[in-house]
């Protein structure tokens, strides 16, 4: 059977078909290639006229084609490396004509090259790293881990006792948190804390796309991948054997991987893209979601059996600003580890800028409030300054009205209403020039008051 192209759609096909970022094939029922589009030539570096016309046999011996002919049936996303360094998903569909006869076959490769050059870097990088850490949790005293995780909310330091003492235990833990509140720490000290001879290996689930991810989670053999990386690459489970996997945001596992986790967890091993052999793997799996899992498992979007497996143990970590009294703990914290890290030595946080802090709601959690943190002391730094000044947070803080903290006590009005307005002027005044560090021009600016009045009220104050 042939497949003729319209000679007046012809061009505008091929118009269309040159300009997607996807090298398309087509052919016959006999393997004659009737297609291949710009993309096809950039990629395979084969000439339309060099392929047009032949079996494409010839020129792609191992081709996905000749399979979907001679069954009929659709491929999807196949794994392929067309020449070295290049990589490639192919999917393959049969072409049938309106009477459902089967007239020939289409391929479809996607560039992947791309993602899989950044997830090889990206997985060197958290080999150095984990090699780091290793080398420093044999001269730290790992108990530090633990002790990394500060606050003063009584029910808190109690979820961070229990979640120590459960760390020596084979025992998964399920995290559940906001972003920023502290689940990759907690995974940390977990597995520092178990005593687990082999790495921590962290895996973000929402960064990997979904192509990638049983590459990236159990690895491939040589074979799979022809081309650059001949010898294959262990996955994530390989690489924390006998230590800790710490899935992140697990709620963006994909469902048709999770029968597949499960099975590597209830059997005790994992094979490789590409190959039979079963490697034996002992992980602890530390999992974490911003998510509602249980409502995910409701509505069929995470599997129960796999969340049951997961949540041996679930612990909740609080969010910042329902644990107001870390908000001063942790910002001191910071404002010191920073403070070395810039050979700097700032004492203090203004009172102006704790109050501020204390009225925000922290959707970014502990990370939001290092991250202001860091950035007041540079700009100290910058302005050759030790002092940390209201002016250097983010403009959304800024607006924060502390003002309005000025109480007002309706009942001891004894000295007339004239007396108590200077007093609430009086520290209007002082909190703005304290927090323009003493500039009066953006004082009186702040205040919409003309420079004149703010001096002579500075003077009849003694401010
Ligand atoms: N209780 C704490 N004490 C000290 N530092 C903390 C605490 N909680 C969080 N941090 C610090 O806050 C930052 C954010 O924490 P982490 O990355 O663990 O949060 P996360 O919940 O994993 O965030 P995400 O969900 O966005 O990945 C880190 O720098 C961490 O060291």
């Amino acid at each position: 059977m042939t497949i003729k192209f319209n000679d007046e759609n012809k061009e505008v096909f091929e118009y269309i078909l040159d300009n997607i970022p996807d090298a398309i094939t087509v052919v016959d029922t006999d393997l004659n290639t009737v297609f291949f589009n710009k993309t096809s030539e950039e990629y395979f570096d084969v000439k339309k006229e060099d392929i047009i016309g032949k079996d494409l046999r010839d020129v792609f011996p191992s081709s996905l084609l000749p399979k979907v002919i001679e069954s009929e049936k659709s491929f999807f996303d196949i794994y392929n490396s067309p020449r070295e360094k290049t990589y490639t998903i192919i999917s393959a569909i049969p072409l049938y004509d309106k009477e459902g006869n089967l007239i020939g076959g289409l391929s479809r490769d996607r560039d992947i090259t791309e993602y899989v050059k950044l997830s090889d870097v990206l997985s060197k990088t958290q080999n150095s790293l984990a090699e780091l850490e290793k080398e420093l949790s044999a001269t730290v005293n790992m108990e530090s881990y633990f002790s990394n995780i500060i606050s003063n909310n009584a029910e808190f330091i109690k979820r961070i006792n229990l979640c120590k003492n459960i760390s020596r235990t084979p025992m998964n833990i399920l995290l559940n948190g906001e972003s920023g509140t502290g689940k990759e720490l907690f995974s940390k000290a977990v597995h520092y804390e178990s005593g687990r001879k082999g790495n921590f290996v962290a895996v973000n689930c929402s960064a990997i796309p979904e192509e990638l991810f049983e590459s990236e989670l159990f690895g491939y053999e040589g074979g799979a991948f022809t081309g650059a990386n001949k010898k294959g690459k262990p996955g994530k489970f390989e690489e924390a054997n006998n230590g800790t996997l710490f899935l992140d945001e697990i709620g963006d596992m994909p469902v048709s991987l999770q029968p597949k986790i499960l099975r590597i967890l209830e059997d005790g091993y994992v094979t490789r893209i590409g190959s039979n052999k079963k490697i034996e793997i002992d992980v602890r799996i530390v999992s974490a979601t911003n998510k509602n899992l249980k409502e995910a498992v409701n509505d069929g979007s995470f599997r129960k059996d796999l969340y049951y497996r997961l949540n041996t143990f679930q612990i909740g970590l609080i969010p910042l600003r329902e644990r107001k009294e870390d908000i001063v703990l942790l910002a001191n914290k910071f404002l010191q580890q920073i403070c070395m890290e810039n050979r700097m030595n700032i004492i203090e946080i203004p009172n102006e800028i704790l109050a501020i802090f204390k009225r925000h709601s922290w959707e970014g959690n502990v990370r939001e409030l290092r991250n202001i943190m860091q950035r007041c002391v540079l700009l100290a730094k910058e302005s050759n300054n030790e002092k940390i000044l209201v002016e250097f947070l983010p403009d959304y803080l800024q607006e924060i009205n502390i003002e309005e903290e000025i109480s007002i006590d309706y009942d001891s009005f004894s000295e007339g209403i004239e007396d108590y307005l200077e007093k609430i002027e009086k520290e209007i005044i002082s909190k703005t020039l304290a927090r323009f560090n003493y500039n009066k021009k953006k004082t009186a600016e702040h205040l919409r008051m003309p420079r004149s009045n703010l001096y002579y009220k500075i003077e009849k104050y003694g401010l």
